[in-house]
């Protein structure tokens, strides 16, 4: 790594973790690069998996979207251009000098690395928790916006009523995440009641969470191994993912979730509002994003009416009943890095400025060396009633293949 390198790197992260630098040994405190069990032998991976060949968009819906059902989907990226463009060397060449956000910085503002920088730093890191690209803003920059021809939106998901909000207008809804093993996502449930597809394109990961930092990592070596143990709830445990290259997890509205990296990984993740999440979301968007809400509905009226009455009927008043508050941002390694995780607070601002809180939820994610993620979902019980609770469901083309469980 040459001196300029270096630097640029030194830089961010002080901008990005203030707290860290003040720390003696701030960044290396836990020796995590040597000591951070990934769990690769004790992940009880419980999610369904779906085959997008074979699994309809009808069937995915009633079966998964309605019931509010994790799972992940595997050979949706077949066709993908991503699965031969997204190395770190060759983004590293194509975006060389394209600045991406890793961080934010302690006034909201993005911390961005050119490419360059960062793909060096990924090979070349022993931070306990390392920076995480996780950059919203790809798809309205005219050279990384290339990235948009590199994957396509999920079938099951093409539908996104947000979209009737107008681009410039809607909330950050798409992030490119790229990032060295320990980095990761902090426990968090996803905003306004959106659910999430996060595909994995290359690497491994795996997620923990916990009170230390709000760091993926810290929680899957502090707060993991107890939910894991003999003593925890056998009702309270968790679902757990191994995700691998070529896997899109789905992530149903209001579900905590923490995901830790295993090793490099590149994903994109989209979050969505369907007509089967819709009631929820305009529930919160108006709560949340009032203004927002009044020119989406003017949208909706004209373009998508029978959805319009949907909105109509929505009962403002009484409570959603869904996960909404308590949760955390922390979408990147970094307890303070833009995410699409954040979940809504009732105020206007939530959506430019995302804001980090501590969290007491989460998803984790892992890989293994066969190119597996280990994705740890767990839901509330406040959640919903309708809901399956991480029930499974078994079929055609649906496998379940528990492995590790206690
Ligand atoms: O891949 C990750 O780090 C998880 C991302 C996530 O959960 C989110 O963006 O909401
Ligand atoms: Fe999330």
């Amino acid at each position: 790594m040459d001196h300029r390198t270096r630097k640029r790197i030194r830089e961010a992260k002080s901008k990005a973790r203030p707290e860290l630098e003040t720390e003696i040994n701030g960044w290396h405190r836990f020796n995590y690069a040597n000591t951070f069990d990934c769990g690769l032998h004790t992940v009880c991976d419980n999610v369904d998996r779906i085959d997008a060949r074979f699994v309809s968009i009808e069937e995915f819906r009633e079966r998964y979207e309605k019931t509010y059902t994790p799972c992940v989907i595997a050979n949706d990226q077949l066709e993908w251009p991503a699965t031969k463009k997204w190395s770190t060397h060759r983004l590293s060449k194509k975006f060389r000098n394209q600045r991406f956000k890793c961080g934010e910085d302690d006034d909201g503002y993005s911390v961005k690395l050119k490419m360059k920088y960062f793909a060096e730093y990924m090979h070349d890191n022993t931070d306990d928790s390392p920076l995480y690209i996780f950059d919203s803003g790809y798809g309205e920059h005219p050279k990384r916006k290339r990235l948009l021809g590199d994957y396509d939106v999920p079938k099951y998901f093409k539908d996104d009523l947000f979209s009737y909000s107008g681009e410039g207008r809607r909330p950050p809804y798409r992030w490119f995440v790229m990032g060295p093993a320990r980095s990761g996502t902090g426990i968090h449930i996803d905003p306004l009641g959106t659910s999430a597809w996060n595909a994995l394109v290359k690497g491994y990961k795996r997620e923990e969470g916990g009170k230390q930092r709000d760091e993926a990592v810290s929680w899957f070596t502090y707060v993991y191994p107890k939910i894991k143990s003999p003593s925890w709830p056998k009702e309270f445990a968790p679902l757990e993912i191994l995700q691998g290259p070529g896997e899109t997890v789905f992530v149903p509205g209001g579900w905590w979730h923490v995901v830790v990296n295993l090793e490099d990984t590149i994903a994109v993740t989209q979050n969505f509002c369907s007509v089967v999440n819709f009631p929820i979301v305009w529930h919160k968007t108006v709560r949340g994003r009032p203004k927002l809400s009044k020119k989406w509905y003017k949208t909706l009226k004209r373009e998508r009416p029978e959805v319009a009455e949907v909105a109509d009927k929505v009962d403002l008043k009484q409570p959603t009943g869904f996960n909404s508050d308590s949760s955390s941002s922390g979408s990147s390694s970094s307890s303070s890095s833009e995410c699409s995780t954040c979940e809504s607070s009732d105020d206007e601002t939530q959506s430019k400025s995302r804001k980090r809180k501590r969290t007491v939820s989460n998803r984790s994610r892992s890989i293994t060396p066969n190119g597996t993620v280990h994705d740890s979902l767990r839901r509330r019980r406040s959640y919903s009633s309708d809901s399956s609770g991480g029930s499974k469901t078994t079929g055609r083309s649906i496998s379940s293949t528990p492995k590790n469980c206690r």
